[in-house]
């Protein structure tokens, strides 16, 4: 029985661990897929558009570890490659997967159909080498092997996107088998004198602090250290601080606990104990525009050691050579046994419930949202008002906050939410969305319908574009009202079960969502009509400091 490239590639994805890839058919691909198809251990689920699949493998990596998508040269790959940049952005394992040019046109100075139409036909590979940590082209079937282990140990290893472009006429072409996938997941070489180095130079530093504080950042997830991190905070005597992009990434139980750390929209209290602690150890961040709040919370100086994935810095000296994951468990070990501490009560958002039949508000929407939270949940809130919705929320052990902070990119949430449960069908999936967001990736909402995908989505309407309302209006921000709940009947397609519900009150909205938590069978959207000037006070005093940062004047010559 032959074996070929495409069946190569496919025997790699399942050695990871995918179950799934996302694909978009194209005349360039379809013999790949075909190929991929042939591995039985392995769906193939298909999207309604490049950008969204880039969306749905990235949030199947978000749930699962890696992810694939593929999709057809040019007008397929320059979609998906928005997605694939977010990948990047977001640090998660996508392996975008092109079908390409037939290998006797590459370089022959012919026109094909889906390039720009010169004969310049490495301006896609060019492009995907800027936002990926890897990226080939496979003509040939002989260098297929190598090339395809390669960008699939860049990705796992980096925890980054990677590109693989595979010329149409090589996918079925008679290829080597791959060995075990055993040399993938090899761990990377520590170095031992490093790890003590910097062991020893943070026991020094810490020696007399009194108001020690962890700050944990959104990278901890890609670094694989959130047990070591928690392993720390059992044994250090701390505070636990986490950064916005970092919700639900360390358990609000633990007795460590302090809460959100944001400038001047964190929790209360947080500010104070971060910026006056005299050693903050910040554990994976990303210190932007945004999650510094225009630069105004940002920790810096000899009281603060910066803990990166592959980097320790601390009272002046620098460390690498060994994981994020060592340097906690290490240091965490050094002292000693866990304190004997209590589980910290989670306090959910939990408002005065609104009169039933009054008009509805954000505060009683995200009551209501509260309610339906449990350790099975996963819970992704799309850029906009529902980022800060998503913050007030108390998280009970094992419910998890899926947000895309760096990228910030609108509509991403829909499709990531459909990957995430594809990838994670017994959780429980809860989609907080705005209006102008849900326009930008509505279809995906479709696929959800025919892969019976029982989500929760909670489309806020409050009629425009509520977050950049609060930096800077104008005429720009208001958008075409849809009727989002009647969508439902059109994407059902007269066979699907997918459960249109508009909610104006709170009794509305807690009928939609009995009704939501029994359809199993499909995906519920329960469209929450609010005020436009009901958004969350987080919301407008970030939009003011963050639309002040903006419009700082350029540095006088
Ligand atoms: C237009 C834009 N950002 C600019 C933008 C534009 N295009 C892309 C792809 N990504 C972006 N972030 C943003 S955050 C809107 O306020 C989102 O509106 P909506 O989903 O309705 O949420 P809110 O009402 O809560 O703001």
């Amino acid at each position: 029985m032959s074996f070929t490239v495409g069946q190569y590639l496919a025997e790699r994805l399942r050695q990871i661990g995918l179950r799934h890839h996302f694909a978009v058919a194209g005349d360039y691909n379809l013999v790949l897929l075909d190929q991929l198809l042939t591995e039985k251990s392995m769906q193939q689920v298909y999207c309604c558009n490049e950008l969204n699949c880039g969306f749905s493998a990235e949030g199947y990596a978000r749930a699962h570890g890696a992810a694939a998508a593929v999709v057809t040269f040019g007008v397929g790959t320059i979609s998906a490659m928005d997605a694939l940049a977010g990948a990047y952005a977001e640090n998660l394992p996508v392996i975008l997967v092109v079908g390409g040019l037939n290998s006797n046109d590459r370089g022959s100075g012919r026109v094909l159909h889906h390039t720009t139409g010169t004969t310049d036909h490495e301006f896609q590979l060019q492009m995907a080498r800027q936002i990926t940590c890897a990226a080939e082209s496979i003509n040939d079937a002989a260098s297929a092997p190598a090339k395809i282990d390669h960008v699939i140990r860049a990705a796992l290893l980096n925890r980054k996107p990677v590109y693989l472009e595979i010329a149409c006429n090589i996918s079925d072409a008679e290829c080597v088998r791959p060995g075990p996938a055993s040399s993938f997941l090899r761990p990377i070489n520590e170095d031992r004198a490093s790890l003590v180095a910097a062991i020893e130079t943070t026991r020094d530093w810490l020696k007399g602090k009194q108001e020690i504080v962890l700050l944990v950042g959104s990278k901890i997830r890609a670094a694989m250290a959130q047990k070591a991190a928690i392993r720390l905070a059992d044994r250090l005597p701390c505070s636990v601080a986490i950064m916005a992009a970092a919700k639900s990434f360390f358990p609000e139980t633990h007795p460590a606990y302090a809460g959100l750390y944001w400038g001047e929209v964190s929790d209360p209290g947080v500010a104070d104990l971060v910026e006056k602690a005299d050693a903050v150890l910040c554990l994976a961040p990303v210190f932007n525009d945004y999650s510094t709040v225009g630069w105004t919370a940002w920790p810096r100086g000899e009281s603060v050691l910066t803990a990166d994935p592959d980097r320790v810095t601390v009272a002046g000296r620098s460390f690498d050579g060994f994981t994020l994951e060592s340097f906690l468990e290490a240091l965490a070990d050094s002292f000693g046994e866990p304190r004997d501490l209590q589980p910290r009560e989670v306090r959910p958002f939990a408002p005065e419930p609104a009169a039933p039949d009054a008009r509805l508000t954000n505060d009683e929407m995200l009551r209501q949202i509260q309610r339906l939270v449990s350790s099975e949940t996963t819970l992704t809130a799309e850029t906009g008002d529902s980022w800060f919705n998503a913050m007030r929320l108390g998280l009970p052990e094992g419910a998890q906050v899926e947000v895309e902070m760096q990228w910030g990119h609108i509509g991403w949430s829909v499709p990531s939410t459909f990957g995430q449960a594809v990838a994670a069908p017994d959780r429980r999936h809860v989609l907080m969305v705005g209006d102008g967001s849900f326009q930008l990736t509505a279809q995906e909402v479709g696929q959800m319908i025919r892969y019976e995908l029982p989500v929760i989505i909670f489309l806020v309407n409050n009629r425009g574009y509520v977050i950049e309302i609060a930096i800077h209006d104008g005429p720009y921000n208001y958008i075409q009202n849809w009727d989002y709940a009647a969508l439902m009947a059109a994407f059902n397609g007269g066979t699907g079960h997918g459960l249109g519900l508009h909610a104006g009150t709170g009794a509305e909205l807690e009928e939609a969502i009995e009704k939501a938590v029994a359809n199993r069978r499909g995906p519920t959207l329960i469209e929450c009509s609010l005020d436009r000037e009901d958004c969350t006070e987080m919301l407008r005093k970030w939009g003011k400091v963050v639309a002040k940062t903006n419009a700082r004047a350029p540095q006088q010559a």
